[in-house]
């Protein structure tokens, strides 16, 4: 596994737990440092009585390493690719209690977030995300690939590795583009006569957040190139009781008229998460508090744009920087599961843009309107 196609520093060979062979514990041991950590949840750490190795000093912390383990029967000494073997499909298996395995021990188990790879794009979240995917336990051994003098492979010795040992080759993006497309899915579409016209509502269900978010849909969209999109983000007071407070309200039922009146194109109504699954979701959530704290200290100023926002470098600035894009990357989501291929985007900012582009849509031309 790579950390993306275009990023080739280093790689990790990368094995299920669950499939652990003495066979593929030694092919790890032998092009690896050897030093196997075994990627797996929270819960099952928790289960299974293993604490963390240090208490974590860094916010978030990048390391979750717990305390060292082997399995207490079946194994010699522990350091054997065998022995590691038996031991990892002990962190593996639901049935597992605390007292099958025994601490030190050879493997090192490292915890990962509990929104996996969508959470943190890291080696570990995407090894267990991957065995998960593959409908194994979320539990994955791992271990940078080396050289025989002692350095970080690079890709000529990875692609080397692949083609001798016939392996598949993944990167962290991979798995994080998987994720997020596997977890949105269409279900319903119905026909709605708005206020501004005809339409189609597509309602698409997130299991991320356990919301859902709907597109509208005016006119054909022909090959999905080139179509005008507006992005809201679900605000209930505004949009439903007209509050004052904000102009969510106004601005959804302008664009949606906006839209009527081309002909074509799609408003992208991203919901709000209903659990939080880590940071960004916090920000979501906080995003219009916190905007209106801010109006209410610092009028907003004109960027080069136009587009008004909070000064860049402003802890305002940041929460609202990670919500634009977070909404912006689930309308992507949405956009490329009704076939959208790319967009006109209006009311951008520069971070959604790229947002957007960077989930492979193309931008053909942003237009902006300043943010109210
Ligand atoms: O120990 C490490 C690097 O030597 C890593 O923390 C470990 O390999 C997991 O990778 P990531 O931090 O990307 O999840």
């Amino acid at each position: 596994m790579l950390e993306a196609a275009s990023r080739v520093d280093r790689g990790y060979l990368m094995l299920a737990a669950e499939c652990a062979t003495p066979g593929g514990v030694a092919l790890m041991v032998r092009h690896t440092s050897g030093f196997l950590r075994v990627a797996l949840t929270q819960d099952i750490a928790y289960r299974l009585d293993l604490p963390m190795m240090v208490v974590p000093d860094a916010h978030p912390p990048s390391r979750l390493f717990t305390v060292t383990v082997d399995a207490s029967h079946g194994i010699d000494t522990g350091i054997s690719a065998a022995d590691r073997a038996r031991t990892a499909r002990v962190l593996a298996s639901p049935t597992s209690a605390p007292d099958d395995l025994r601490r030190p021990g050879h493997l090192v188990p490292l915890c990962i977030a509990a929104g996996g790879v969508l959470e943190r794009p890291g080696f570990a979240e995407a090894a267990a995300d991957l065995a998960r995917a593959a409908g194994l336990a979320p539990v994955a051994m791992l271990g940078e690939v080396v050289t025989d003098t002692g350095r970080l492979a690079d890709e000529a010795v990875l692609d080397e590795l692949c083609r001798t040992q016939g392996l598949a080759r993944v990167s962290v993006d991979d798995v994080i583009a998987e994720r997020r497309q596997a977890s949105l899915a269409v279900v319903a579409r119905y026909e709605r006569c708005l206020a501004a016209g005809k339409c189609l509502e597509v309602l698409v269900a997130d299991l991320r957040g356990a919301t859902d978010h709907r597109a509208y849909v005016f006119g054909d969209l022909d090959d999905g190139r080139d179509v005008p999109v507006y992005v809201h983000r679900e605000c209930v007071s505004g949009d439903v009781f007209g509050s004052a407070d904000c102009a969510c309200g106004q601005m959804l039922r302008d664009d949606l008229a906006a839209l009527s009146a081309a002909g074509r194109g799609v408003l992208v109504y991203v919901g709000s998460a209903r659990h939080r699954v880590g940071r960004v979701s916090d920000a979501e959530h906080q995003f219009h508090a916190d905007m209106a704290r801010y109006a209410a200290v610092t009028p907003p100023t004109a960027g080069p744009t136009g587009a008004l926002s909070p000064p860049a470098d402003s802890a305002a600035s940041m929460v609202h920087q990670s919500a634009t894009a977070l909404t912006y990357g689930v309308a992507a989501d949405v956009l490329k599961l009704i076939g959208v291929r790319g967009v006109r985007i209006h009311r951008f900012e520069r971070s959604a843009a790229d947002e957007v582009r960077s989930r492979g849509l193309a931008v053909a031309e942003e237009t902006n309107q300043p943010y109210r």
